[in-house]
């Protein structure tokens, strides 16, 4: 693992490092910022799951949530959003292959050999942080858009795992929009049922634990009818009694100015859990 960047930011240190990936079978980037209070003690971990078209700089050079990181004494770590390289599979759309990795293991070629951001996520690099950096063991997630749905899912999908989740403007019906059918049909194939395993809405109906679920969307969003649909989120969560906030932000859209206005909300929900 070598460092690549390293900033001072509010106390603390905004590093970015790159490894070999075992689970990707190439070489990856994460974002880490190690608070203040590290000198001292080990801290809790919140893992942010960027949205399509990201790399691990979009969350740490505009999502202002160092600030936040640094009050609560909590470790932030944020991977790319797919494998990347020459050898590794793409597509020319910004919403397939590298940069558009959905957080799942692919199961079809081409993709099969190197999209596996569920298990890199989970437990690659989890296990890399734990032991690389002063972290703890009490972990939580978030993410905004497809990463809202990595997050989600992935949260859903490890009951006991994770102490919190949120999400900015997620994806939470993947199997019933176009982002999503696009994506699972290239990834997992024609069978919308090898789908459902990846959709926050399927999940809530068999959730083994209930761990409430904090969401904001903003109300400009430009994807908000067509792909994000918090509304089945609602009524799924409504259905099973699964604990949500989904906070609805009049005049907000898609992007990191939306995010860097509530992130501080998110901080502090998980800094409750975590603590
Ligand atoms: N039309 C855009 C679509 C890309 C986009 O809006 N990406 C969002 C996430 S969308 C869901 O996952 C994003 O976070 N972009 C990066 C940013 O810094 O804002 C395009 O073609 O790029």
């Amino acid at each position: 693992m070598e460092r690549v960047e390293h900033h001072a930011s509010f106390g603390g240190w905004q590093d970015v490092y790159q490894h070999d990936s075992i689970s990707l079978g190439c070489s990856m980037r994460f974002g880490v910022y190690l608070p203040p209070q590290v000198e001292d003690v080990k801290a809790p971990v919140l893992y942010w799951l960027s949205g399509l078209t990201c790399t691990e700089q979009n969350f740490i050079t505009k999502a202002s949530a160092q600030r936040f990181a640094a009050e609560h004494g909590i470790i932030l770590v944020a991977p790319d959003t797919s494998p990347r390289g020459e050898g590794v599979a793409d597509d020319e759309a910004y919403d397939l292959g590298q940069g558009a990795g959905f957080y799942l293991n692919a199961s079809q070629a081409p993709w099969s050999s190197h999209f596996k951001m569920y298990d890199y996520v989970v437990d690659e690099l989890p296990a890399l942080i734990e032991s690389s950096f002063p972290a703890t063991d009490r972990r939580s997630i978030s993410g905004h858009s497809m990463g809202g749905h990595g997050a989600l899912t992935i949260a859903l999908k490890n009951p006991g795992r994770y102490k919190s989740v949120s999400a900015f403007s997620p994806i939470v019906a993947p199997t019933q929009v176009p982002w999503g059918k696009k994506a699972f049909t290239a990834y997992l194939g024609n069978d919308p049922e090898n789908w459902k395993q990846y959709d926050t809405v399927e999940l809530i109906k068999t959730a083994q634990e209930r761990l409430p679920i904090l969401v904001d969307q903003g109300g400009d969003d430009e994807f908000l009818a067509v792909q994000l649909r918090p509304n089945l989120l609602k009524a799924a969560c409504d259905e099973h009694g699964h604990p949500l906030t989904l906070n609805q932000r009049p005049g907000y859209d898609h992007s990191y100015y939306f995010i860097e206005s509530f992130i501080g909300n998110h901080l502090a929900h998980h800094a409750e859990a975590l603590s």
